[in-house]
């Protein structure tokens, strides 16, 4: 198998190069490309490997004819066009975690630095000042700390501000009760957070829900006197206000990481007092970035590599355990689903996929994402494992996954079914020798036959001479026939052929086979 071929396009730590390299991937390291030298190469690449400078756009993944996945070493994926990725089968994985100590560690040191006004003394005091009496600072012991978004940036803040002898209240509205109780933070309305507290730290996405959640209207219901800080994202805070309060003296003092445009060479925040900013170094530490850039290297080997799947935001996980024995699943699941969308030429309804033995105990969300794939390809050519669930959705396709603890003549069965609106149809199939995908039924009809690149499917009545009268047609359009296959619910009743043939059928003579007496029904399909 030839290596895959990864592209670093951001200033990640040099142990991410090891790891791909000695995971078995080619990695070239190209941090600063221009979106324009970015489009040019990113054809070449499998994986891309990013912090937030690179802006993975649409346009970007349009050139990205190969690439499979596109991992951030960090936790905000807002420079990556998750739409457009998962369209086009690519996979987004971030690291969730390994940022985030040193993240709220920022924000704790901002808190400090504003309530303190440490950049402006040391520049005073560096300038020979000596202005004792100008900066009069604030303590955080037993000040009230507001926490918009408690997650794992927000808990670990409130866990240092605890420490800090501060008391923390947080709207999250996603917070359970039990984790605050266990966090030791008051579960609080945005209202609450924004009447009673000193500090008000933010640690949200940046969503359309939570964009410019501390707005103007919002700022003025503070106390007089609050801090500000935003290490999470621009866009969460109204820049222009804060500048006003601070310049009022409503708020007391603010520190700002994160900006609205970024790179932020110029802001409406910069020169107004009591403020203090820092370049987006919240992940700025020597052990986050080994952190993150070891971790995303070991998540995109190991999908690459494996098909493993961690902290995706567009795929189902699959572990580096499940992976392997996934694998000839994926082959029958997509196989099942690619014959019954073959079958199908009107609307589907809804499709279900159930399983059976030992399959049932597998991570089945990525076998059944397959299997709708396989169905709705014939349909979409733009489907793929990754979007095959989005585009399902958008088509008002329902789709239910069914695991049946029954016994079964099999180890393993996966049945998929397809209803449009005017039947049902299911196939099943199984794995011989644990990894040969075969058909078992057909519309309840027992039948065991492969999936072969050119195939036949006949519906039939079960009358004498059929097979002689196929097989004579066939012949006389020299086409070989490989395997021949036969099913039928009771004899002189509905019958199933399924022939394997070693020559593409045409349509015209697809035509005559459908015109052949006792056949309903004649299909080409391709595997
Ligand atoms: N400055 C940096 O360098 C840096 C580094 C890492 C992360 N970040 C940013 O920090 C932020 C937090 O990261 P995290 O890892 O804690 O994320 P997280 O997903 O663990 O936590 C986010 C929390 O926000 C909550 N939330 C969502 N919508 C909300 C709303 N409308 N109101 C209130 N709460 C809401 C969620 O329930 C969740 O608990 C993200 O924006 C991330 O990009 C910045
Ligand atoms: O990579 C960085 O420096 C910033 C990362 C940070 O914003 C994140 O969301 O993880």
């Amino acid at each position: 198998m030839a290596k895959p071929k990864v592209l670093i396009s951001d200033e990640l730590s040099p142990r991410s190069i090891e790891i791909f390299s000695e995971r078995g991937c080619d990695v070239d390291f190209k941090p600063g490309l221009k979106p324009a030298e970015l489009r040019a190469i990113i054809g070449q690449y499998e994986g891309l490997a990013i912090r937030s400078a690179t802006k993975v756009t649409a346009e970007v993944l349009a050139e990205a004819k190969k690439l499979k996945v596109v991992g951030r070493a960090g936790i905000g994926v807002d420079n990556v066009d998750i739409k457009a990725a998962t369209a086009r089968g690519v996979v987004v994985m971030n690291t969730p975690f390994g940022n985030a100590i040193t993240t709220a560690e920022h924000a704790i040191a901002l808190m400090f630095a504003v309530a303190r006004q440490i950049p402006e003394a040391n520049a005073s005091t560096q300038a020979g000042k000596w202005e004792k009496n100008r900066f009069m600072g604030s303590e955080l012991s037993f000040k009230t700390l507001g926490l918009i978004g408690c997650g794992n940036i927000g808990s670990i803040v409130a866990d240092r501000a605890i420490g800090l002898k501060m008391r923390v209240l947080a709207y999250d509205p996603f917070l359970s009760d039990q984790r605050a109780a266990e966090l030791g933070v008051e579960k609080a309305t945005l209202d609450q957070v924004l009447e009673r507290a000193d500090f008000i730290t933010v640690h949200t996405p940046l969503t359309e829900q939570t964009k410019n959640i501390l707005s103007r209207a919002n700022l003025m219901k503070t106390k007089k006197g609050v801090r500000i800080v935003n290490c999470a994202r621009g866009g969460l805070v109204d820049e222009l206000a804060v500048r006003d309060l601070l310049v009022s003296g409503h708020i007391a003092g603010a520190g700002f990481d994160v900006f609205t445009v970024e790179p932020a060479k110029e802001n409406v925040l910069f020169g107004t007092p009591n403020l203090v900013c820092t370049p987006h170094l919240g992940a700025s530490t020597v052990e986050a970035q080994e952190n993150v850039a070891l971790q995303v290297a070991e998540q995109m080997s190991d999908y690459l590599l494996t098909g493993a799947v961690v902290n995706s935001l567009n795929m189902p996980n699959v572990s580096a355990e499940d992976a392997p024995k996934l694998a000839p699943y994926l082959d029958l699941a997509e196989k099942l689903g690619s014959f019954a969308g073959q079958l199908t030429d009107t609307d589907i309804k809804a499709v279900s996929i159930e399983y059976e033995g030992q399959v049932a105990a597998l991570n089945i969300k990525p076998l059944s994402q397959v299997a709708l794939m396989g169905v709705l390809r014939p349909q979409l050519d733009t489907v793929n494992m990754v979007n095959a669930p989005a585009i399902a959705r958008e088509r008002g396709v329902d789709v239910a996954e069914v695991k049946h603890e029954r016994d079964s003549d099999y180890h393993s069965l996966i049945r998929l079914s397809v209803t449009t609106e005017k039947y049902t149809r299911s196939v099943t199939g199984t794995l011989f020798g644990g990894k040969h995908p075969r058909i078992v039924e057909i519309k309840g009809i027992e039948i065991e036959a492969e999936f072969g690149q050119h195939m036949l499917y006949i519906t039939n009545d079960d009358k004498p001479g059929f097979i002689g009268r196929l097989g004579s047609l066939l012949g006389e359009h020299k086409v070989n026939i490989a395997t021949f296959h036969l099913g039928r619910d009771t004899p002189g009743g509905s019958a199933i052929a399924l022939v394997q043939v070693d020559q593409p059928i045409s349509p015209e003579l697809l035509t005559k086979i459908a015109a052949l007496e006792s056949v309903v029904q004649a299909k080409v399909l391709t595997f």
